[in-house]
């Protein structure tokens, strides 16, 4: 009786087929294969507290508030795009929204991150969890605000939706925080197994139904986040990171295209996974994005001719001066080469960074990638 469940409601399809005609499509047809003008580029964490327009919203509203706020959530989406001419918008939210969909209580303090009042203390603790197809229903706010963000957007630009990948979020749902180590969190991958695995599946359902709603609600591209890649190797990777990455990719497909709605190109972001590369590349993520610690040209050498890759400057390169930003992103264009090429920092802005240095970088990724 799956496919009952998944059914979409009738005016989700009036949205689909009713929003604005695509102006530009080169990040979709980047991440497809395709070729493309010029590189499309975008930057993670693009809407943000560097841009004083974000923290003027931010100092009246809560973080969640704002990610619950569909008009809130779409006006600092689109701040970014505003002012740099970005190929993709990515939905102002949160990974932790589906923990919160959980059951579990989130709060975002000034200066400390994302804090849990309660996290997850062992393997009972699962049990107080809400069923994963119901987590959905709780999220409607962040589909609401895709449909509204996807009008506003006039087919400009490409609009991007996201998850956590099950291992980084089950790492916050144990931490309860920001971690050096990741402990306590590993500590279950080595001591509760069989609760682990079944902490990931609950996740990775929840995750899966809301990718879904997610597309039925106009994203376009999905990315899924494995921030914290870099505290397994890859034995831990294969065992508790691997197969969930690859029923997320396979069943958002699946069920995309029993809906009837078009096959949605998919990012996987494992962040420190280096070591993971070759096994990530085996999945049908059609992107794969790559962190700063990693050489574009090995990059390419272990993932193979077909995929594309996005990425993948130093943040940190922000901090120095326009010429030289120029120089790097020159560098990393030519490394990466102009197709099957999505050009972004390495991970995310830093609040300090200065706004007119990723206009310059930007203004870079399109001067070097011209046709
Ligand atoms: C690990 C992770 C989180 N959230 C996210 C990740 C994966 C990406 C990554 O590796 O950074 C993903 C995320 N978080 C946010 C977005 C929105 C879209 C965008 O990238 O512009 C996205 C895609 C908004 C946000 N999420 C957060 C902010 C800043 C908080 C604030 O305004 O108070 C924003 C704009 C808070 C957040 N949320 C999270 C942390 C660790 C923090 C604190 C760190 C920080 O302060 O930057 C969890």
């Amino acid at each position: 009786m799956d496919h009952v469940f998944h059914k979409p409601t009738p005016d989700i399809f009036v949205f689909q087929s009713g929003f604005p005609a695509m102006v530009n499509d080169r990040l979709l047809r980047a991440a497809r294969g395709e070729e493309v003008d010029q590189v499309p580029v975008w930057v993670m964490r693009q809407a943000g507290r560097y841009l004083p327009e974000f923290r003027e919203v931010r100092a009246k509203h809560d973080f969640f508030t704002m990610c619950q706020t569909p008009s809130l959530s779409c006006q600092v989406t689109l701040q970014p795009l505003d002012r740099f001419p970005l190929d993709a918008a990515i939905i102002f939210s949160d990974i932790l929204v589906i923990p919160q969909a959980l059951g579990m209580e989130v709060e975002m303090r000034p200066g400390e991150g994302p804090v849990f009042p309660s996290p997850l203390r062992g393997p009972e603790d699962l049990s107080l969890l809400a069923p994963p197809g119901d987590a959905c229903t709780k999220l409607k706010y962040v589909f609401d605000a895709l449909t509204l963000t996807r009008k506003e957007l006039k087919g400009k630009a490409t609009l991007i939706g996201f998850s956590g990948a099950p291992w980084t979020i089950m790492a916050y749902m144990i931490e309860g925080k920001g971690s050096k180590t990741m402990s306590n969190a590993k500590g279950w991958l080595y001591k509760h197994r069989e609760a682990s695995h079944k902490l990931l599946k609950i996740i990775t359902d929840a995750t899966v139904h809301y990718l879904v709603g997610q597309v039925q609600a106009g994203a376009q591209v999905l990315q899924v986040f494995e921030s914290h890649a870099e505290h397994l190797g890859p034995q831990l990777f294969r065992e508790f990171a691997l197969p969930y990455l690859k029923q997320i990719c396979d069943q958002v497909k699946e069920q995309v295209q029993r809906l009837g709605l078009p096959d949605i190109p998919m990012i996987v972001f494992p962040k420190g996974g280096h070591y993971a590369l070759k096994d990530v590349a085996a999945l049908k993520y059609e992107v794969i994005g790559i962190d700063w610690t990693v050489d574009p040209t090995l990059a390419r050498e272990l993932v193979g001719p077909t995929k594309v890759l996005q990425g993948n400057l130093d943040p940190c390169a922000l901090y120095s001066d326009q010429k030289s930003i120029d120089a790097a992103v020159k560098d990393m264009v030519q490394k990466f080469g102009r197709r099957r090429y999505i050009a972004n920092l390495g991970h995310g802005m830093y609040p300090d960074m200065n706004p007119d240095h990723l206009a310059a970088f930007v203004q870079a990724v399109q001067k070097h990638s011209k046709d």
